[in-house]
């Protein structure tokens, strides 16, 4: 609901530049191929002498400092491992790639002659080791010519930069391919002496996220096994089975879908189910994920091995079937149990495509990822959801430590506590006890009146809002009153919670934020001083104790309960547009709500380069994102 404020209150072009698409995906670098290509056996590339250090200019330097440092050794073993088992050829598109390459297995042979045996090496990793490194790929352009040229073509991963490609397209591509991932990703840029940047991507050797039980009867969760930054890429997962539905067919089968609600999700669950019974099914590994996951909340079911879930085979590939014996027929009696399993592990998500400015699609799925769906309910979640195409990626939205447990929203979290407890109770059967809740049921008797009120007079304001739009699409006057009493009712709820606040000594600046969040809409309420707010927020602080416009603290507030959120994304990327109105483009002010929402980007989309990033934020503040996941609810 209060997404559908702030959408109306930007009097956003709904039709939309939705773009967002998080890049970073695993291992690789993305070759985009505008030079021919030079294709080399990986394993001749070991008998070349190395270049003396002196020929090498400073990118190449850097390089190798990088390979030379001793911490590398893990990543350095896996690469190097790598790169000894790949039997095919690598196709690499110009010879300054070739002159890494060989760099890079050298350095890497160097270093396990020298420090390393692969004895240690295998003792020292942790059990689960992801067999990811140095991976060249190409790019979408050169398998849509092959295509063209009638040749076979294979299952193409993804890379750097054809994710890139396909993030600043916005949402005009093909979303590209995206293997499987678990494991922890290390970025580094190298510029070679080449028009274009080449993204090496290595990976460490350790998987970063376990499967344990998390106390508190909430069963199985998915922890980490060390410590990770913000923006880190902690998984990158396939659903084993999604369905789909654009909107026309939404609308011909009358069911009212909408992003973040799935009023009719009943229905995409329905053809969930038919999937799975007729197609995943015939897979024994499928069964046996499937018999991993509860179907109901509550139920106690065994830790499984982190390593069933690993899948080799890329993404959209069908997976990979037994032959059919006539056993392997689908059981009726376990139609209940898979129905169970899609109602408590499904997840909802909603992306749009687009040909061109006008002609948009949206698209609804619903599909089964295996491993995210162990996360856990949290009010204040530690990681972000995004989809690409099919795969689902999973960043850490905030630093976290080795045994903090990756925990998602199953649903709009920028709501009071009464709303929060129906969605969980109606929809998983659980009672949320994290501090946020906690906190807001001891201060229950405080915030009564104005969650009544809240809740009220925000469906009030959501439809004066869609009345505008629609009264400004029709070209009447009527928009032009932007503050309708309701939308002003709304916005003064946020000074009587201040109050609330300020008379509630003892809280951490966290806490407030919390409070703050679950009545958002009522930071966001009043559009006229969203700009008005701006222009009070960077005015400089020379005053003593300036209050905190509105639009600063709802900002705070998303931030501080989920920083990687599609909605705390919108509105930092709204606070940027309002102050570049303001204040021009070159303001020192405009320099920091940049740096704001590209750090936020950044927790949401995972570590793409500045101007991807940037691309995502000019989306989010003239649209609703075009990707949000959300946990499938029950209907
Ligand atoms: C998608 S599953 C998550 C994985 C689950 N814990 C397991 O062991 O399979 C959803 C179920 O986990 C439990 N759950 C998730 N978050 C919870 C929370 N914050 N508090 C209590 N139970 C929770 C509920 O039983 C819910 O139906």
């Amino acid at each position: 609901m209060s997404k559908r404020i702030l959408d109306g209150l930007q009097k956003q072009n709904r039709s939309t530049q939705n773009v967002l698409r998080p890049k970073k995906v695993a291992r690789c670098q993305q070759l985009s191929t505008k030079s021919s290509h030079v294709v080399i056996p990986v394993k001749a590339a070991k008998v070349t002498p190395k270049p003396s250090r002196d020929t090498l200019d400073h990118p190449q330097k850097s390089a190798i400092k990088f390979l030379n440092n001793e911490n590398c050794w893990r990543r350095k073993a896996t690469c190097n491992g790598l790169l000894s088992q790949s039997p095919e050829k690598i196709a690499i598109p110009n010879p300054h790639i070739e002159q890494f390459q060989q760099l890079f297995m050298q350095h890497c042979g160097k270093s396990r002659d020298k420090d390393q045996t692969p004895g240690n090496i295998e003792k020292d990793m942790p059990e689960a080791v992801e067999p990811l490194g140095l991976q060249m790929y190409r790019s979408n352009r050169e398998t849509k010519s092959e295509k063209d040229r009638g040749l076979e073509v294979g299952p193409q991963p993804i890379t750097a930069s054809s994710l890139e490609e396909y993030c600043l397209s916005g949402g005009r591509m093909l979303p590209p391919l995206v293997e499987d991932f678990i494991g922890q990703f290390q970025l580094h840029a190298l510029n070679f002496p080449c028009p274009e940047t080449v993204l090496t991507w290595l990976t460490t050797a350790k998987s970063s996220v376990k499967i344990n039980r998390v106390g508190d009867g909430r069963g199985r969760g998915l922890v980490l096994s060390s410590n990770v930054a913000a923006g880190d890429v902690l998984l990158i997962c396939n659903p084993i089975a999604i369905a789909s539905k654009v909107e026309t067919e939404i609308v011909e089968s009358n069911l009212t879908l909408e992003a973040g609600s799935y009023t009719g999700s009943h229905v995409l669950a329905g053809q969930l189910v038919e999937i799975l019974t007729q197609e995943a099914w015939r897979s024994s590994h499928i069964r046996a994920m499937l018999a991993t996951l509860c179907s109901r909340g509550g139920e106690e079911l065994p830790v499984p091995p982190i390593s069933l879930f690993r899948q080799e085979k890329i993404a959209n590939q069908t997976p990979p079937r037994d032959p059919v014996p006539a056993t392997t027929a689908f059981p009726q009696n376990e139609i209940a149990r898979l129905c169970g399993i899609v109602q408590c592990n499904a997840f909802g998500h909603t992306q749009v495509t687009r040909k061109n400015a006008r002609d948009i699609t949206r698209s609804w799925s619903c599909g089964l990822w295996m491993l995210p769906s162990f996360m856990n309910h949290s009010c204040t979640p530690s990681v972000a959801t995004v989809v690409i195409g099919n795969a689902m990626i999973i960043v850490a939205a905030r630093d976290l430590k080795c045994g903090d447990e990756l925990t998602v929203a199953y649903f709009d979290i920028f709501r009071p506590l009464q709303e929060r407890r129906a969605s969980m109770l109606h929809s998983w059967n659980f009672m949320c006890s994290c501090p946020r809740c906690a906190l807001e049921a001891r201060m229950e008797d405080a915030l009564r009146l104005v969650a009544r009120a809240y809740s009220l007079r925000e469906t009030e304001a959501a439809i004066t809002v869609q009345v505008q739009h629609i009264a400004k699409q029709q070209q009447s006057q009527w928009h032009k009153y932007s503050s309708p009493y309701s939308v002003i009712d709304l916005a003064q709820l946020a000074e009587y919670i201040e109050n609330v606040l300020f008379q509630e000594r003892g809280l951490t600046r966290d806490e407030r934020n919390w409070i703050r969040a679950s009545f958002l809409s009522a930071y966001l309420a009043d559009g006229r001083r969203l700009i008005v707010d701006v222009r009070g927020m960077d005015e400089p602080r020379r005053r003593k104790h300036v209050r905190k416009t509105h639009i600063q603290m709802a900002l705070a507030a998303a931030k501080s309960v989920t920083p990687g959120h599609p909605q705390t994304l919108q509105i930092a990327a709204v606070v940027l547009k309002r102050t570049i109105q303001a204040f021009g483009k070159h303001s020192l002010f405009v320099d920091k709500a940049r740096k704001r929402a590209l750090a936020i980007c950044l927790r949401l989309f995972g570590p793409h380069r500045e101007h991807v990033l940037e691309k995502i934020i000019h989306a989010a503040a003239s649209d609703v994102l075009s990707s949000s996941v959300v946990f499938l609810s029950r209907p």
